[in-house]
């Protein structure tokens, strides 16, 4: 008996005294760290804290965004996501730049697509045999088995849905060979290398020709609201690049680059106020089409999947502390009463379309299948919103179709992944985040917060 106390005494002391000098190691390699890594000081305190009061343009305040984000929204549109419904995203991947010669300038294989073979996707998105448009011989850039892909294309699953034109994008939604479908899961958005003129071009296209910023005197807010939604999009791309960056080629270490992140984003409050709006806006145009969501078809061919599809949809859509603490997030009913309305819009959307053109002229194929993805997404916001119809009421003047709503929720998807990201990541220390090298310890500790794919 005594010896068996003794033992376990021994063993509780020599654990106790393993457990301070690892702490006390960790510590000494921490400050060791802060102290010597020649960064800039992180000013994160001061970003997270800079936001209060109401959005911009919209009906909730940052504070109420942040709470109702990470409670509701960003875990019901993880799940969704992830269901069959919302994982394969119809998409021309062709690089057929209308403006100018493509000068592709993507160099990782992070910059290319994976495809999705054709077992995995849903039956009911196909077309029936004898109409396939399977093409052989196109094999991911990656080699893997699985990213062969698949070019079939779907008439059944479309049954319920409308086959209609968005008229805020170029690319012609309705079906045609020239689509391919994608596996989201297979394809996250992140950094791809893709940066220098080709990157640059499109942005600059995108505010000096589509959409200029008005200075801050300009009363009028349909014409900002262009803006301050490829803006918000331009932010949320930044902070995806910035939260799932490759801070290693040769070990291929991946992780969060903080500098990135202030550097891009936090550095501009407008960005993050824009990032915000572009949210809020999304949300609002799913909300009023709720009824129409609701009763929308959700068919894989996998009854449980697709019950669930419906389940967190229907959750997301009249969820009770959204409805009593965001229950309008942006109120365009206060939009278009001026004179000029009817031109106004149509230049607005003829810009937009432009945009949505300049998708094609991305040099990067996983930028351009996000890229595409995102403009479809706001433009079926848009064409939610925008449609001449009553505040409460979509009646029958909006159609969707079934790749106009799998944009729309994984756009929201990813600006609520964004608002969630930044007051995340900079919790921990910039120069830890960012740091590479290091001891063996200091690698271990490391490991705990930055994450290896
Ligand atoms: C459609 C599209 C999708 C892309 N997707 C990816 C991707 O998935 N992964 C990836 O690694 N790269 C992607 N890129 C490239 C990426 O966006 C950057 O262009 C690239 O990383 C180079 O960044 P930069 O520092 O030159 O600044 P950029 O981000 O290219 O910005 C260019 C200029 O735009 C202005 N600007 C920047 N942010 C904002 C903002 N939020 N609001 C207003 N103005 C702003 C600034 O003046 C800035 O100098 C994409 C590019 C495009 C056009």
């Amino acid at each position: 008996m005594i010896t068996k106390y003794a033992s376990r005494g021994g063993f509780r002391w020599g654990w106790a005294v393993g457990a301070v000098i690892t702490i006390v190691v960790a510590v000494a390699v921490t400050f060791l760290q802060l102290h010597t890594h020649r960064s800039k000081p992180c000013n994160c305190a001061q970003d997270v804290n800079k936001y209060d009061g109401i959005v911009e343009h919209c009906c909730c305040d940052y504070e109420t965004v942040d709470r109702l984000n990470e409670e509701v929204l960003h875990p019901l549109l993880q799940e969704l996501v992830n269901t069959a419904f919302f994982r394969y995203f119809k998409v021309k991947l062709w690089c057929d730049c209308p403006f100018w010669l493509d000068d592709g300038m993507c160099h990782l294989r992070d910059c290319s697509v994976c495809e999705c073979p054709e077992n995995e996707f849903p039956e009911s998105f196909k077309k029936p045999p004898g109409h396939s448009l399977q093409v052989d011989g196109l094999v991911c850039q990656e080699r893997k088995p699985e990213a062969v892909v698949d070019h079939t294309l779907d008439a059944k699953s479309f049954r319920a849905w409308k086959v209609v034109d968005n008229p805020w994008t170029n690319d012609d939604e309705t079906d045609n060979e020239e689509m391919t479908y994608v596996n989201l899961q297979l394809n996250p958005e992140r950094y791809t290398g893709y940066t220098g003129p080709s990157a640059r071009r499109i942005w600059d296209a995108i505010y000096t020709e589509n959409c200029p910023k008005y200075p801050d005197g300009e009363f009028c807010p349909e014409k900002k609201i262009l803006y301050k939604l490829m803006s918000g999009l331009h932010s949320s791309i930044s902070v995806h690049i910035a939260a799932n960056y490759l801070l290693d080629e040769v070990r291929n270490l991946w992780g969060r680059n903080l500098t990135l992140l202030h550097d891009r984003v936090l550095r501009y409050p407008d960005r993050v106020k824009n990032l915000y709006f572009t949210f809020l806006f999304v949300l609002r145009a799913v909300m009023k089409a709720a009824d129409y969501l609701e009763q929308a078809e959700y068919d894989t061919g996998n009854p449980e999947d697709d019950l669930k599809t419906k389940s967190l949809m229907r959750q997301i859509l009249y969820h009770h502390k959204l409805q009593v603490a965001c229950p309008i997030p942006f109120d365009e009913a206060k939009l278009w009463k001026s004179q000029s309305e009817p031109g106004m819009k149509k230049q607005i959307q003829n810009q937009f379309r432009n945009i949505s053109a300049l998708m094609d002229c991305v040099g990067c194929e996983k930028c351009r299948l996000w890229g595409k993805l995102q403009i479809l997404g706001l433009g079926t916001a848009l064409k939610i919103l925008f449609s001449d119809n009553d505040r409460d009421d979509l009646g029958d003047t909006v159609q969707l179709q079934q790749n106009e709503v799998i944009a729309l929720i994984n756009l929201l998807h990813k600006l609520s992944e964004s608002i969630k990201f930044v007051p995340e990541m900079q919790v921990i220390p910039r120069h830890i985040a960012d740091s590479s090298g290091g001891s063996g310890l200091w690698r271990r500790i490391r490991a705990l917060i930055v994450k290896r794919t």
